[in-house]
């Protein structure tokens, strides 16, 4: 055991069965795929797409999706900035655990803002050396609003939901991300090639085996 912190009497405790060792157990890296983008950009679709593909090559994936765990976890948080912060760490902390865990966790939240998701990128590698991989879902805001599969945005337009990202709130679109997902010849390609994309990028990263 050795302690941690700045002599807060908390200490951290090394179990013999280690990240290796499931890693080994389940022959790929644990590892985030973290998705950002706005409402209705197509960020579930592509979770469950990519972890369909996952599990289909036999791989271990969880998605941990905003929406959903704003029923759970974070079912405190509203969506004022200090709010949207604080579900970004929460949900950068568990991601956190389930890529120690050995799995590719895919984190799907909106996570506006480029601070808070350089907070989570800061956290992952540093403690436990796991990789975040961002997917940026690149679709224009007319179409996220076209779709409007939730009715949300229409509430917006008539002033019903104050803050809503993309109408009276910010979205900043990440500079470093390692994957842009994005209309081709002004079509929204399927959710398969993109998450095919996806699986690509972590193959040739050698996050699907564990050698
Ligand atoms: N004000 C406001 N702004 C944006 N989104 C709103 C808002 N109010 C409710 N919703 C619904 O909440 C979902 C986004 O939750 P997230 O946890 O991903 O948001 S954030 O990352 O903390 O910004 C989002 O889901 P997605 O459409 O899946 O992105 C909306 O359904
Ligand atoms: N690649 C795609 N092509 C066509 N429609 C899509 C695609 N991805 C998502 N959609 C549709 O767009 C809407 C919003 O998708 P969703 O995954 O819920 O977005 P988000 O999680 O970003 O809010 C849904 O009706 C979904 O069926």
């Amino acid at each position: 055991m050795s302690a941690i912190g700045n002599g807060t009497n908390i200490f951290w405790h090394e179990c013999p069965v280690g990240k290796s060792e499931r890693q080994k157990l389940l022959d790929q890296k644990g590892c985030v795929v973290w998705i950002t983008g706005l409402s209705g950009s197509g960020k579930s679709t592509l979770a469950c797409s990519l972890s369909r593909e996952l599990h289909a090559k036999g791989k271990l994936s969880y998605v941990l999706d905003g929406d959903n765990l704003r029923h759970g976890l974070n079912k405190d948080l509203g969506f004022k900035f200090e709010d949207r912060t604080e579900n970004i760490r929460r949900v950068g902390e568990v991601a956190k655990l389930f890529a120690d865990a050995g799995l590719i966790c895919i984190a799907s939240l909106i996570s506006p803002y480029r601070k808070d998701r350089d907070a989570c990128r800061a956290m992952l590698p540093d403690l436990s050396f796991i990789e975040a991989s961002t997917v940026y879902m690149n679709m224009p805001l007319e179409l996220c609003e076209e779709r409007d599969a939730k009715g949300l945005y229409k509430l917006a337009r008539a002033k019903k939901i104050k803050g809503f990202t993309g109408i009276d709130d910010p979205y900043e679109p990440p500079l470093n991300c390692e994957i842009e997902l994005s209309l081709q010849d002004g079509v929204c390609p399927p959710p398969g090639t993109m998450s095919g994309r996806v699986v690509t990028y972590l193959e040739e990263k050698g996050f699907l085996e564990d050698k």
